[in-house]
């Protein structure tokens, strides 16, 4: 796989919920957004929040703030999402039909175009109005569509399998939520996703503050 180095990793994982309440304000007519209010908003420090908005470029006006809509556009400029991206999805299962009812992925710039599946009673049906297409023909679609994106949603077992067809079909970026590692060319980038790892934070988070509670008592 690609060894691409990405800087400020977790800045970018910030990115996507202040382009959320940018876009909220941007909604309700807000035109300008103070520091402290964002730093509410993310629970971060200001230094923190005008180091991250430094990253798109933009740097906001000092005892104003940023604009909305400037701001918006410059996250969604570094973020490559200013230009939507297709992709298709494999395994239209729990996951998968949740993810392709997501309306809010067009915000992030991905639309999902089509999904495959093994199921022969899923097959030639539709989920959130995406055809579900054979997995058997998933390389010529994907090449004929000319597709640059695949998600799996398929069973662990099952996701190598996927990741060799979605290459096969030239995928150059794969979104993995099979938890799994997967083999691919150098020429392919993998993201996995694992919920699971917010739980853990959250999880562990919550047993210490459990902790505090009760050694105050
Ligand atoms: N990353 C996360 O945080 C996260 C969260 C939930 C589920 N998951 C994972 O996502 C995957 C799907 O979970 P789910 O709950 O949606 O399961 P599911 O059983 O509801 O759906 C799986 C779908 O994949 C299809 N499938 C199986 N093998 C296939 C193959 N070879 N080719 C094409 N389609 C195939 C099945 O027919 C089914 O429609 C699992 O690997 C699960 O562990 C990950």
């Amino acid at each position: 796989m690609a060894n691409v180095k990405v800087p400020k990793l977790p800045t970018i994982r910030r990115l996507p919920t202040y382009l959320y309440k940018l876009s909220e304000m941007r909604k309700a007519g807000v035109e300008i957004v103070a520091t402290p209010e964002l730093a509410r908003y993310m629970n971060l420090g200001e230094i923190v929040i005008r180091k991250d908005l430094a990253l798109t470029g933009v740097s906001g006006q000092p005892g104003v703030g940023y604009k909305v809509r400037e701001l918006i556009e410059a996250i969604k400029s570094y973020l490559n999402w200013d230009n939507v991206s297709e992709a298709i999805l494999v395994g239209a299962g729990s996951l998968g039909s949740a993810l392709m009812g997501y309306e809010g992925f067009e915000e992030y710039g991905l639309r999902i175009i089509a999904a495959f599946d093994a199921d022969p009673a899923k097959i030639g049906t539709e989920v959130r109005e995406r055809s579900v297409f054979d997995i058997d023909r998933l390389e010529e679609l994907t090449r004929r569509l000319q597709v640059r994106m695949g998600i799996i949603c398929v069973p662990a077992d099952q996701a190598q399998d996927v990741a060799d067809r979605m290459v096969a079909g030239g995928i150059k970026a794969i979104w993995n939520f099979a938890n799994v590692s997967l083999k691919v060319p150098d020429d392919v980038i993998v993201q996995r996703e694992v919920i699971a790892g917010g739980l853990a934070v959250l999880s562990v988070k919550m047993s210490r503050k459990l902790v505090e509670e009760d050694s105050q008592e």
